[in-house]
């Protein structure tokens, strides 16, 4: 998981929003291979959806080729409601954009099979080829979409009924009026988002921490249905400084750390070309041989990525395994650290029978002398293989000493 932290909402909403529109511009849709994008409501998404438009006005992105699916919608509150899903959307961003009202997808909330409107969700979904990236908030609790606490993580579209958590929070937009809430919605499942190629949440403020350390610092929990990420090979949250203050600060520095020695080193946590692009062809990309960037080898970057075999893969070859050599002669050239298995200072000389078992990481064999404690022959001979023996065996199995990391 990806994890991304910025110093406010505005920089972390920025964030998203030139990331969503990095990933639409490098998928380059066409009416025949549109880019499909999972949409949430709440207030969360608001300054990504601001910024989407203001990227669109300035002509930095189009929507033309994007189609997109909500993540949820109410049950039983008129479409037109102001606090409806579909209400919020089109006043949000989609009318704003040149998105095709034909491309816009949400669940409908008034179906009069509500089980078969979910159904059909799904086949929606599958027909335009999947979700490429699905975006996403967080609930106080944890929950993904409408997912809440104690939802199956192989759960799919469906009737959800919400959490009293749920409806208290979102009361806010109904005049704090609990029973104006409603009860129900229609929601995508937790196996809905996962099968996204990519996955996107944006967790801000601190009433989001307690929930965010839950995800991010422990396992699986479907008390917790964002937590589910951990399964996805492509997933990414990107918060504020307030909604970190759960997390441990080690956690905290670990993220922060990583993404300034990757930026560093000119290396670009990107995804794998088969998840940027979808079905169509992947673009040729130029394999950088050194790990110096050059005008020849500019630093990766969205547009230009590199292969998996990147410099950072480069730089830790499998090779760099602590296996024994079985060279004949002292290897002088390897530095020590990559020869030894153990900081031990005896190794056996290069006429010992190697086997796949000598070439492991396991320390060098050490006597045991407990047995011989015991005063049980039978059991000293069964737990304490003799060395003399062994020796006697494998006359050339003899422990040498070392000195700096030569043979002696
Ligand atoms: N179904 C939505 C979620 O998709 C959203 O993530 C959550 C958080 O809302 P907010 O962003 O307002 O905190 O609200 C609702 O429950």
């Amino acid at each position: 998981m990806r994890f991304f932290i910025r110093d406010d909402a505005a920089a972390a909403s920025a964030h998203v929003a030139s990331y969503i529109v990095d990933r639409i511009n490098h998928f380059a849709p066409t009416p025949a291979h549109p880019f499909v994008l999972g949409l949430p409501t709440g207030s969360t998404p608001l300054g990504v959806y601001k910024a989407l438009v203001e990227k669109y006005k300035a002509g930095v992105v189009s929507f033309e080729n994007v189609v997109t699916f909500n993540m949820d919608e109410y049950i039983g509150i008129p479409r037109d409601h102001p606090e409806s899903y579909h209400s919020f959307m089109w006043k949000h961003f989609f009318s704003h954009v040149n998105i095709h009202p034909s491309n816009v997808h949400i669940l409908n909330g008034n179906a009069p099979n509500l089980e078969a409107e979910c159904v059909e969700y799904e086949a929606k979904i599958q027909a335009a080829g999947g979700i490429d990236l699905f975006l996403a908030g967080m609930g106080e609790d944890g929950h993904i979409a409408f997912n809440e606490p104690g939802s199956s993580l192989a759960s799919r579209t469906r009737v959800k009924t919400l959490a009293y958590g749920t409806i208290l929070a979102n009361s806010r937009f109904f005049n704090n009026d609990l029973d104006k809430v409603p009860k129900m919605a229609l929601t995508v499942g937790v196996q809905t988002v996962l099968e996204a190629r990519e996955v996107v949440v944006l967790a801000l403020g601190a009433r989001k921490a307690l929930a965010l350390q839950r995800c991010v610092e422990q396992g699986v929990n479907h008390m917790w249905t964002l937590s589910a990420l951990h399964l996805h090979p492509h997933s990414m949250i990107v918060c504020d400084e307030d909604a970190t203050l759960e997390l441990q600060v080690k956690t905290v520095k670990y993220f922060k750390d990583i993404e300034q020695v990757a930026r560093a080193q000119g290396f670009e946590q990107i995804l794998p070309s088969k998840v940027r692009t979808g079905p169509a062809t992947v673009p040729a990309t130029a394999v950088v041989p050194t790990t110096i960037v050059t005008d020849e080898f500019p630093a990766p970057t969205i547009h230009s990525p590199q292969p998996t075999t990147s410099r950072l893969l480069r730089a830790t070859p499998a090779t760099e395994y602590p296996l024994r050599s079985r060279s004949p002669s002292p290897d002088l050239t390897t530095p020590r650290h990559l020869l030894r298995a153990t900081p031990s200072e005896t190794e056996y000389t290069q006429d010992t029978e190697y086997t796949a078992d000598s070439r492991s990481t396991t320390p060098d064999f050490m006597p045991d002398s407990m047995a011989s404690r015991t005063g049980d022959p039978a059991l000293l001979r069964r737990m304490t293989p003799n060395p003399e023996r062994q020796r006697s065996k494998s006359p050339a199995l003899v422990a040498v000493p070392r000195a700096n990391g030569i043979r002696v």
